[in-house]
């Protein structure tokens, strides 16, 4: 990949909005996304495999950071927004450019990413939500690299953790991340279960089980009585289902 005045260039699956963040600490709040392909994690139920799986890299571009600013601004109509980056893991590449260009411009920075890879570019960010992976993905965490990601965004953004949780096993997972970063905000999302591809982005959803695992989630933490998590659903996924660039 070539190199431009502000860094690498960047693979880019998607950008779209602005939407709202339906998600995490930032959600309600309007965004534009930059989403960006390639991931090192294979999640069994990872809603965005077309961010994801090589089989979809030829609908992957490659962006310049000043290339990637110029969409934003053009969808935020020149107005300072909130830029969430997502992908894929956006944490493979460098965002530094992006995100020091962006910030001339009056753009806030928000990252989504598992954890896995840390970026001096973290310090930057205006909010970082990491979102370590529950064993029904399949993936087993690396906490070393998870600090790492904790100790390079350092006092620079706001650190919230995410928690996709299906079932027991993932409740018992989230309850052991509260216990080893109780200073840090943490968010339960219940899972989704998406349809297989191709038929994925317009196949119905299971919203009522969605809407189950919420209540099972409140009633758990009421049981436990475990009252720091915040428990919230994939807002855009109620409004849009699986639908892309919402
Ligand atoms: C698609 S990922 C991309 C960013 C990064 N790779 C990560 O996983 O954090 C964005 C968010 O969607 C969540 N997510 C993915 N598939 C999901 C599903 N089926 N149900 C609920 N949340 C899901 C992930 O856990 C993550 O918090
Ligand atoms: N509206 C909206 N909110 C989101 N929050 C996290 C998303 C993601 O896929 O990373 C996402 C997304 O794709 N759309
Ligand atoms: S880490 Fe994120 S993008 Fe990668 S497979 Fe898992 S949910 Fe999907
Ligand atoms: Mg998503």
């Amino acid at each position: 990949m070539k190199s431009t005045a502000v860094g690498e260039v960047l693979r880019i699956a998607e950008i779209f909005g602005p939407t709202i963040q339906g998600e995490g600490p930032l959600i309600g709040q309007p965004t534009v996304f930059v989403r960006t392909g390639g991931c090192d994690y294979r999640c069994m139920w990872c809603d965005s495999l077309h961010a994801v799986d090589p089989h979809y890299r030829h609908d992957w571009t490659a962006m310049s950071a000043e290339a990637v600013l110029e969409r934003i601004n053009m969808l935020s109509g020149d107005v300072p927004l909130l830029v969430s980056l997502s992908g894929g893991n956006p944490a493979i590449q460098d965002f530094a450019g992006l995100i020091r260009i962006g910030h001339t411009a009056g753009h806030r920075f928000a990252l989504e990413t598992q954890g896995s890879i840390c970026r001096d570019w973290f310090a930057a960010l205006n909010n970082l939500v990491l979102s370590p992976k529950p064993p029904s993905s399949g993936m087993q965490t690396d906490w070393a690299a998870l600090e790492d990601c904790l100790r390079a965004a350092g006092d620079g953004p706001e650190i919230a953790l995410k928690i996709v949780v299906f079932n027991e096993d993932d409740y018992a997972y989230a309850r052991g991340v509260g216990a080893r970063y109780p200073h840090i905000s943490l968010y339960l999302q219940p899972g989704n279960h998406t349809p297989p591809p191709p038929e994925a982005e317009d196949a119905p959803i299971d919203v009522e089980g969605v809407m189950e695992r919420m209540r099972w989630l409140v009633n758990k933490l009421a049981e436990d009585r475990w009252f720091t998590p915040r428990v919230l659903p994939q807002l855009h996924v109620l409004l849009w289902g699986n639908k892309r660039g919402v």
